[in-house]
């Protein structure tokens, strides 16, 4: 099934940044027709950013770059798949964007600050979580390895 292949991309993703030493989450965004508009994995350590999630960075490779953006039709309907269950941030991008599914590998069970699933769902966003191992243990290895880093992601709690 597609939900497969383009989580498997995702976790490709998510395995690049790991090696790079970044936190390890990937993301993959695919227009409704099943075209994939962007990938990418979370950059906060490789460039020493607050922003560039791997939601975001799948996102912002959707676009050309230059000039006008792609038209906002192309995201309507959109599947956003991430290794991990999104944050409020790429939470309220999807929904700004108007994605209309978003499938994850973890993360609901975590203690996160907001209700991200709750908030999508309330705004007609369908989820689906994966389950997905890999991905999971992934993340928990890189917590373990770098937690004075991880103490200062503003979307984990404690
Ligand atoms: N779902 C996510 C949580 C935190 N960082 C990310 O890149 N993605």
């Amino acid at each position: 099934m597609d939900d497969d292949k383009f989580f498997a991309i995702a976790l490709e993703e998510a395995k690049k940044g790991f090696q790079d030493g970044g936190v390890p989450i990937g993301a993959v965004l695919v227009s409704k027709d099943g075209q994939m508009l962007g990938k990418g994995c979370n950059k906060l350590v490789q460039e020493g950013s607050v922003t560039k999630h791997g939601e975001m960075s799948a996102l912002e490779a959707s676009s050309p770059g230059t000039g006008l953006p792609p038209p906002a039709t192309i995201y309507k309907g959109a599947t956003m798949y991430s290794t991990l269950l999104p944050c409020v941030m790429c939470t309220g991008a999807c929904l700004l964007y108007g994605i209309g599914r978003v499938v994850y590998g973890s993360g609901a069970d975590q203690n996160l600050k907001f209700d991200t699933v709750k908030i999508l769902e309330s705004y007609g966003v369908e989820t689906a979580c994966l389950s997905n191992r890999e991905s999971e243990e992934m993340m928990a290895r890189w917590v373990r390895e770098n937690p004075e880093r991880y103490g200062r992601e503003p979307w984990a709690e404690g």
